[in-house]
């Protein structure tokens, strides 16, 4: 049947989108990425001021969900907390794919690479950001796709999934008519997509053994890290 994004949907596509693309790391630190220093200690303390960067930047983001601001205070943080590590992710991900300016690109990966992370995290981590590039999302299917994502339902502590429930399928409705409308020639991409979020869950519980391993070599994160990390 005839797929038709409604007045209302294309106003909540735009604020989302609209947010995602005004919330980017500051240009002083993504310039830092340029920095001469490689070593791993040098890596490590630039990612984790990029990571603490990025943390505001989904902050500020997810203040610009229409309804966010109407769930309950605590399960506003239960979200965040729950989704931070899926959203940088999906983030660090398109810029991978975008193909940042002048190189930033390899410099990244090559300072993640050689920021103490097992090998055994590395390899799905950049299959993931290959998997991701495949799919050569419009932005407006990355801004919905993160939304999905920091609006999961079962995540630790939320105490009113219903009202989650209920935001993340109009964002999935929305996501679902915008790629059959932008991929008609892929019935299965909306499928494709959701298929990322599974892989983000598991690169999440990676995510909690790279912590666990940087804290052991006694490398230090920044207050607002340890406070949405738990560490
Ligand atoms: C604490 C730190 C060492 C850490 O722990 N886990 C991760 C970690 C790693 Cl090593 C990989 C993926 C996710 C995380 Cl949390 C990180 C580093 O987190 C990052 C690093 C870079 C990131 C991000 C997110 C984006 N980017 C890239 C980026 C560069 C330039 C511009 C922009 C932009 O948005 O405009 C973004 C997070």
């Amino acid at each position: 049947e005839k797929v038709e994004i409604t007045k209302e949907q294309q106003a909540l596509m735009k604020i989302i989108t609209d947010a995602y693309n005004r919330h980017q790391i500051p240009q002083d630190v993504a310039k830092k990425l340029l920095q001469d220093q490689y070593s791993a200690e040098e890596n490590f303390l630039l990612l984790t001021e990029m990571a603490t960067s990025q943390v505001q930047v989904l902050v500020e983001f997810t203040k610009n969900i229409p309804g966010f601001l109407s769930l309950d205070r605590e399960d506003q943080i239960a979200l965040l907390k729950g989704s931070a590590v899926e959203a940088m992710f999906l983030r660090s991900a398109q810029v991978f794919s975008r193909k940042m300016p002048s190189g930033h690109t390899e410099v990244l990966e090559e300072r993640i690479r050689k920021s103490g992370i097992s090998e055994e995290f590395i390899t799905p981590m950049f299959n993931f950001y290959k998997s991701i590039g495949e799919l050569h999302m419009v932005q407006e299917e990355q801004a919905l796709l993160t939304t999905v994502t920091i609006l999961t339902p079962d995540r630790p502590y939320v105490k009113d999934q219903q009202a989650v429930e209920r935001l993340q399928e109009t964002m999935l409705d929305v996501l679902r008519k915008l790629c059959v409308l932008q991929h008609p020639q892929e019935p299965q991409y909306f499928a494709r997509l959701l298929g990322r979020l599974t892989e983000l869950r598991t690169l999440s519980h990676y995510h909690t053994e790279m912590l666990a391993s940087w804290r052991m070599n006694d490398h230090k994160f920044t207050p607002l890290l340890c406070e949405i990390w738990d560490v």
